[in-house]
């Protein structure tokens, strides 16, 4: 395997808590990695820590075998580690399609920046409505972002990931406050993204954790409990007892965990 991200004794405090506590963690290129954990677990420290959102107190952040740590998150998005936000980060006074020809202008300045100006627009709009179809979304190109609804607008946000060209993309809880039609037609969506991509994604839905993850890392108490594939997390009887205690490892995987 290829590893894309590599978290060597990533660890991370507030004060005397320990929140992320020595992980270490290979993502493999083109892998769907879910981490998930109990409240607390230290999941969104975790996360904001590999993004460069928060600084790690020790350890290493590795992006293709390069030393990211010490960067922060801006300049970690533009070697290819992007995350998105719980609350979206969309521009609610533009056109959808602005909001993505945007992003790909961010890309295509630098791949382009000799075009003739009328060049490079046109260039511009076909890929940003390139990626609207891609994410089901071309019929509203010229609606404003602020006419979406909720879900609407986390479709919006997977186009502009694509506009980006990351190397990995990390979603913080993409399917919050959806409703299940809205979530049915998310996690379709993000099993449809090339497998050039690779996704790292923390979510409280462990049946949409279970449907999209290839590997599954399990954090308690900051430090990783068990990962592996969705096969063996679902009969881990550790897994079981550090999210519900008495419940049948079946009843934590459909739903009830919530
Ligand atoms: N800014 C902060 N200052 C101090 N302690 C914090 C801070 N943020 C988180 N913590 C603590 O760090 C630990 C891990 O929290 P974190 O939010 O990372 O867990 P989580 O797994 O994402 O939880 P949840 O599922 O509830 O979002 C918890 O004990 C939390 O109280």
């Amino acid at each position: 395997m290829t590893p894309v991200l590599e978290l060597r004794g990533l660890t991370r405090s507030y004060g005397s808590l320990t929140a992320v506590d020595h992980v270490d963690l290979t993502v493999a290129k083109g892998e769907r990695h879910a981490l998930i954990g109990p409240n607390g677990a230290g999941k969104s420290t975790l996360f904001a820590t590999v993004a460069g959102t928060l600084r790690a107190t020790s350890g290493r952040v590795l992006l293709n075998g390069r030393d990211v740590t010490a960067l922060p998150e801006s300049e970690r998005a533009r070697r290819g580690l992007l995350r998105t936000y719980q609350h979206s980060s969309l521009f609610l006074g533009c056109t959808v399609l602005d909001n993505v020809a945007l992003a790909v202008q961010r890309v295509q300045r630098v791949a382009h920046r000799f075009d003739r100006p009328a060049r490079g627009f046109r260039r511009t709009q076909t890929r940003a409505l390139e990626h609207l179809e891609s994410v089901g979304l071309a019929g509203r190109a010229h609606d404003m972002a602020s006419a979406l609804s909720h879900g609407e607008r986390r479709q919006l946000e997977v186009a502009m990931v694509l506009a980006a060209e990351p190397a990995v993309v990390m979603f913080d809880e993409p399917t919050a406050g959806m409703s299940a039609a809205e979530t049915e037609r998310f996690v379709t969506l993000l099993e449809g993204l090339p497998r050039t991509l690779t996704v790292v994604i923390v979510e409280h839905d462990l049946d949409v954790v279970f449907r999209l993850a290839d590997r599954v890392t399990v954090l308690h108490l900051g430090a990783v409990l068990a990962s592996g594939p969705p096969a063996a997390i679902r009969s881990d009887e550790a897994v079981r007892a550090a999210y519900l205690g008495a419940a049948r490892t079946e009843d934590l995987f459909t739903g009830g965990a919530r």
